[in-house]
């Protein structure tokens, strides 16, 4: 049933009185039927009793029906305040709920301080903005849980190039209100820069399984990168194997045991280096949970949208990426919560999930339409019905969102897409959502068949009826080296991965004005 007409504001209102009228219109039907004494050769008012007779039945259904759609919002409302409280909560914290203890532990040992330009005014002597700086709040090695990982990691700077005003500060807020008039500020270059503060120490290896050209080449780069860096390497658990097995030379590389130690891998990884396709990207960033440290993508699958470098030119590539300063995009992640209608008496059911690309929810192996109803914050969206819905970030853009007729987007752009697949419908069009709404996609109890929640492609999940699927923009982004700077990059991309908008050109010699 039509919960959303619950929800949203004065629709609630009419819900509700038109479930008082029916009630209404069905005791008058009978009143009339008390009323009126029929004799059985009245043989049109005996068929118009019986019409009214079925006009009462139906009126009862539909107040039947209706009151059972109000519960089953107001239901759903508690839950979602619920986790909304859980959400507000976490933010007071400082980190998402899905923080492990050892994680808020880990924090409270290091200290966000302010740069030396933010005490200066924000764009400091150079017109750079600075922002956060993440360093150990004291000198020398950290605790290290397990001898197999290294301890300290290195510091560094983001910043924000921009020309600055007449006074040397610049505006963060792009709206301002002088006098009365609304302008907008002077728009910043964004691109965003990062600069080490100290040494980066510690690179993480993440490589597409089975190929023989990704161990070959990551065998020759991390040799490459301890001889002429001195820097220590992590890997896989699967990778330390295979090159153990190769050659005892790499007895020096450290890996991990289990998932706790995974858990603390950002706070020893200086940066991460990806040997594959977008999917190795992809995977890379799955294993954190929190923080990322930055990735530098060597392109050795078959298209790269998130893969920017060269595998024949890593030494030039890593040599300007340890040195520094390099640009980065932010790539936004969503973080999602499945919410489960068997336990909803608990704040919190199932750990949340966290994409790059997006979360994906659709029909699985049934054969009927998925039936999903969609709010965003406390509004209701839509009801898909169709093969499912794509919701991504802007990353994930130019992967399935792009196959299901979604735009593409630079992904420094904040938003949330809302791309339906194969709607049942004629004007059912993708969205385009800001990136501070949280979007919750329900699977209502009158919906024919069950439907399945995938992440960046993995890890299906069955939603029954009566869960649902909870996403907003996570406060953890994966930043990512760009070759040239984000735009270039996403511009490159799209024009040799997907040769985007490739057209002979007119030729000069046909007929003029
Ligand atoms: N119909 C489709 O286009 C379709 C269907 C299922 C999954 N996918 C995508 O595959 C992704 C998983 O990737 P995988 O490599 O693990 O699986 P995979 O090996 O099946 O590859 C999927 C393809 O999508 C490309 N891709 C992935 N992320 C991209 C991005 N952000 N921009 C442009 N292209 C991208 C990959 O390069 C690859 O060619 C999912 O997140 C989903 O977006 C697409
Ligand atoms: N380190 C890893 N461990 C386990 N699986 C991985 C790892 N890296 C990548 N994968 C998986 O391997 C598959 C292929 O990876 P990837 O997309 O990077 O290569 P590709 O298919 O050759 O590239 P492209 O899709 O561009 O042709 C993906 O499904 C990905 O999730």
């Amino acid at each position: 049933m039509a919960s959303h007409q619950i929800e949203n504001g004065s629709g609630s209102i009419s819900t509700a009185s038109s479930t008082v009228s029916s009630l209404e219109s069905e005791k008058a039907a009978y009143e009339f039927l008390a009323q009126t004494p029929i004799k059985s050769t009245d043989a049109h008012l005996v068929e118009f009793s019986e019409a009214m007779r079925t006009v009462a039945k139906a009126l009862r259904k539909v107040a039947e029906g209706k009151a059972a759609a109000q519960a089953e919002a107001a239901e759903w409302k508690r839950k979602y305040e619920l986790e909304m409280t859980l959400k507000e909560q976490s933010k007071i914290k400082g980190c998402g709920s899905y923080i492990s203890n050892d994680l808020d532990k880990l924090a409270s040992q290091l200290t966000l301080e302010t740069s030396a330009s933010d005490q200066l005014g924000c764009c400091g002597k150079h017109g750079i903005c600075s922002h956060e700086v993440l360093q150990d709040e004291v000198p020398g090695p950290i605790p290290r849980p397990n001898h197999k990982m290294v301890g300290r990691k290195a510091s560094f700077k983001l910043s924000w190039g921009c020309n600055g005003d007449k006074n040397g500060q610049h505006k963060h807020d792009f709206v301002s209100f002088e006098k009365g008039d609304i302008t907008t500020a002077e728009r910043s270059n964004k691109q965003i820069l990062l600069k080490w503060e100290s040494p980066a120490q510690t690179v993480l290896f993440i490589t597409k399984p089975n190929s023989n050209s990704v161990r070959v080449l990551c065998a020759e780069m991390i040799r490459w990168l301890k001889e002429h860096r001195s820097i220590n390497i992590v890997v896989e658990p699967r990778v330390s194997k295979e090159l153990l097995t190769e050659d005892s030379y790499y007895n020096f590389i450290q890996t991990w045991d289990n998932d706790e130690e995974i858990k603390l891998l950002h706070t020893k990884v200086d940066l991460i280096v990806t040997l594959g396709g977008d999917g190795t990207v992809l995977w890379a960033a799955s294993l954190f949970k929190g923080p990322v440290p930055p990735v530098v993508a060597f392109s050795l699958g078959s298209l790269g949208f998130m893969t920017p470098f060269l595998s024949e030119q890593y030494r030039e590539c890593l040599d300007n990426v340890l040195k520094g300063p390099f640009s980065i995009t932010l790539r936004n992640r969503l973080q999602c919560h499945v919410i489960r209608d068997a336990a909803k008496d608990e704040l919190v059911t199932e750990e949340p999930i966290l994409v790059l690309n997006e979360v994906t929810i659709d029909r699985g192996i049934s054969s009927y339409l998925t039936y999903l109803e969609c709010y965003c914050d406390s509004s209701f969206v839509t009801c898909v019905q169709g093969d499912g819905l794509i919701i991504s970030t802007t990353s994930g853009s130019t992967a399935y969102s792009l196959a299901a007729g979604g735009s593409m987007v630079h992904p420094q752009v904040p938003g949330i897409l809302f791309t339906p697949i194969c709607p049942h419908s004629l004007s059912f069009r993708p969205l385009i959502l800001p990136e501070y709404v949280t979007l919750r996609v329900q699977v209502p109890y009158n919906s024919r068949g069950a439907a399945w929640a995938s992440f960046d492609g993995k890890d299906r999940k069955q939603l029954l009826p009566g869960d649902a699927l909870i996403c907003s923009i996570s406060p953890w982004p994966v930043p990512t080296a760009c070759q040239v700077d984000s735009t270039n990059d996403f511009l490159r991309s799209i024009h040799e991965g997907l040769h985007w908008n490739l057209r002979k050109s007119q030729s000069f010699d046909g007929p003029r004005d």
